[in-house]
């Protein structure tokens, strides 16, 4: 039995986590947590996944007697998952919580499976700051040399023309000295960046600024990002950045290849289609990067997950062509992805959801975790730029990891 009640404001979401699995896909405050598994199942590598996960969620749901009081999209079961970046890759991972604490514009409602009880107990009490212990760093596949070299190679590559644009991304390794206190390290990821959707789905944890799809009937969204440069220390020097960011030509450039990658995938899923001309800017705490927010209407019905299927993955994490940009990540990068760069997000039974691009994440396996993170190589990239941008990236989950 499948209940969902409204429920009165319940406040920080993320207090109400309990549990060791825990779900969360929290933005300004709005969103849901969950925890609890009523069911899980590992998706099957191969290109198929997104369908198979599609039929795997609608006859486990379809099976279930549903009492949906509220009746608004992420009411009713909901499941959360997260995808492999490589079709091939095993790890994929779908899972319906037993118990969803949601909110949104105003409303808040929890949905419980089985013998879960269909009333909000107070949340348990959090300390302030939970103590964290220290964390200690090493290489994941590359050096930071070795990465370097790596950028180098692609650039003659895009220079030869075989390609115009490659995602390459690195990983590193962190231990702390305690096991990780996942809800803490969710309430620091949301205080510090809560323009971010911070995430958490079966060991994958993070906020990711760039949101693959929102689909909410015949309506979706999507939030395109590609071209970076830091945050300044004066208001003066962060608006020159800025500025030039969105005057730079090798950014546009970048910025266009994931912007075209988005709308060849979603145009022939759509009735109309609205594509900015012009990228904006979006400051993160850590970064600022060009943002196109891609809007449009669904022809015919598709799941959320359906449209995941079309979109992913785009070139702000793989690259263009498609194809070719692939190859070379797997022959350059010297490791398999994982979830990172993959789809992460919800789907309720409706086939409405939304999904982010895993980014600004980690692993977590107890105390260790394997943060990763990429930049997009084109012609002219600088290889030291590009190390000096992906470890900004890396910032966000080594400061949260380490309490900041
Ligand atoms: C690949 C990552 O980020 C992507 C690459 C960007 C870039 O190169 O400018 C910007 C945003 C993301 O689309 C990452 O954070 O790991």
């Amino acid at each position: 039995m499948v209940r969902t009640v409204a429920v009165a404001d319940p406040g920080d979401l993320l207090a109400h986590l309990r549990g060791p699995a825990s779900y969360a896909w929290v933005r300004h405050g709005e969103g849901m947590v969950a925890w609890g598994e009523a069911a899980r199942v590992t998706v099957p590598p191969g290109p198929g996944r997104f369908a198979w996960a599609r039929d795997w969620l609608a006859q486990t749901l379809g099976e279930a007697d549903i009492d949906d009081q509220v009746r608004v999209p992420g009411s009713g079961p909901v499941a959360f998952g997260s995808f492999t970046f490589d079709p091939a890759s095993p790890g994929s991972v779908l899972a319906v919580p037993a118990a969803v604490l949601a909110r949104r514009g105003g409303r808040a409602w929890l949905t419980t499976i089985g013998r879960v009880p269909a009333t909000l107990a107070p949340a348990a009490p959090q300390p302030a700051t939970a103590p964290t212990g220290p964390v200690r760093y090493g290489d994941g596949s590359l050096s930071a040399p070795q990465w370097q070299h790596a950028v180098s190679l692609a650039v003659e590559r895009i220079r030869r023309g075989d390609l115009k644009k490659v995602v390459l991304a690195r990983d590193l390794d962190a231990v702390a000295e305690r096991p990780i206190d996942l809800r803490a390290l969710l309430s620091r990821l949301t205080r510090r960046y809560p323009a971010c959707y911070t995430f958490s789905c079966a060991g994958l944890v993070g906020a990711t600024p760039e949101l693959l799809v929102r689909r909410t009937g015949e309506a979706v969204e999507s939030l395109v990002l590609a071209g970076t440069t830091a945050r300044a220390a004066t208001p003066a020097e962060d608006a020159a950045r800025g500025t030039a960011l969105l005057s730079s030509g090798k950014d546009r450039h970048e910025h266009a290849c994931a912007v075209d990658s988005v709308r060849d995938a979603l145009a022939p899923l759509c009735k109309d289609l609205t594509v900015p001309a012009a990228p904006e800017l979006l400051k993160l705490s850590n970064v600022q990067h060009l943002a196109s927010p891609v809007s449009g209407r669904l022809s015919e019905s598709a799941s959320v997950l359906d449209v995941v299927a079309a979109m992913h993955p785009t070139a702000a994490v793989g690259g263009t062509p498609t194809g070719r940009a692939v190859e070379l990540i797997g022959r350059l990068e010297g490791m398999d992805r994982g979830r990172y760069s993959g789809p992460v997000g919800w789907i309720d039974a409706r086939g409405d959801g939304e999904w982010g691009i895993a980014l600004r994440c980690g692993s977590i396996e107890g105390s260790h975790v394997r943060l990763f993170a990429g930049c997009g190589i084109m012609a002219d990239s600088d290889p030291a730029a590009e190390l000096a941008e992906a470890q900004s990236k890396l910032r966000v989950m080594q400061d949260a990891l380490e309490g900041r």
